[in-house]
């Protein structure tokens, strides 16, 4: 999917959320273990009730890989079913060496090699140029870059401040950066905004307005509202660019909204109150 496309469906649904399908086995309702495919028959009803309401689904490959043979199967089934017209993000946070990187490429951007299509993966940036390109040489996919996650660990690294190793894109930009707008600038001779976006968590909102001034024209994966508590509001206020730039990420607020039968109604009514703030923000902020 193109930057264009992905804009025109977020203008078609009114919407910039994307529906995390952290699918645990251990925390879907009960009555779904009978099925033959229980993670893949909850994943099913979820994208039937939020599909309208939604631009994105995002697998996080971990519920699917602690599964085995089987977790694979159904991140297949999954990732086949959900329609056409939304993006989808494997959350792998990948990166190798660049002979291995290309075979975590093929993993989920080459169908005839592992059964799997996404249009997008995160990758984690800390091995550099040489592990993230193997990921760009799939025509018409995308690289997620981690940037500044929603962790309060990422502190730990991603807001050293560092010497700028590469001249400043911009005159008026410090020598010294945070690692993760370094990460930012330098990645931005891999690739442009129509093949890369970064990851900022929305508990880091207070840094939109810097990154904005640095990556104006990428989409931003913004994981960390609902089940970790960050703002709509300011993410939206202070990332929301031209072709809006935001894909909102809601993963356990969503899909664990009830633990019940009516799992699907109820994960569709938190889908559309998500939605429907969003179509707010995006009349007000969209400029
Ligand atoms: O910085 C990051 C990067 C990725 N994630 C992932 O997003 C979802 C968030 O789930 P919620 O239930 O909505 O909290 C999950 O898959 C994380 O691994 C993130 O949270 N922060």
């Amino acid at each position: 999917m193109t930057k264009q496309q992905l804009f025109e469906q977020i203008t078609k649904k009114n919407s910039y959320l994307c529906v995390g399908l952290d699918t645990d086995i251990k925390k879907i309702p009960s009555h779904l273990l009978k099925e033959k495919d229980p993670i893949f028959e909850f994943n099913r009803q979820i994208i039937d009730a939020t599909a309208e309401f939604a631009v994105a689904y995002k697998p996080n490959i971990a519920f699917y890989e602690a599964l085995g043979a089987k977790g694979w199967e159904s991140l297949q089934r999954t990732i086949e079913y959900i329609p056409q017209e939304c993006f989808t993000i494997a959350d792998a946070k990948r990166g190798d060496i660049g002979n291995t990187s290309g075979l975590y490429a093929r993993t989920f951007f080459d169908k005839a090699s592992s059964g799997l299509d996404f249009d997008s993966v995160t990758v984690a940036p800390y091995m550099g140029s040489d592990s993230v390109m193997p990921f760009l040489e799939f025509e018409g996919k995308w690289v997620i870059l981690l940037a500044l996650t929603s962790n309060a660990g990422g502190d730990d690294f991603q807001q050293l401040q560092v010497n700028s190793l590469q001249q400043p894109i911009t005159s008026n930009q410090s020598p010294v950066t945070s690692l993760y707008e370094q990460v930012i600038l330098t990645s931005q001779k891999w690739a442009d905004s129509e093949r890369m976006m970064y990851v900022v968590g929305a508990t880091k909102a207070d840094k939109l307005l810097k990154i904005r001034e640095i990556a104006p024209e990428h989409f931003l994966l913004v994981p960390g509202v609902g089940a970790q508590g960050g703002s709509l509001e300011e993410v939206s206020k202070y990332g929301m660019n031209k072709q809006c730039g935001l894909l909102v990420n809601s993963s356990r607020a969503i899909i664990y909204a009830s633990s019940g039968e009516d799992f699907a109604q109820v994960a569709a009514k938190e889908a559309q109150a998500v939605q429907q703030e969003m179509e707010k923000y995006l009349q007000m902020y969209l400029n």
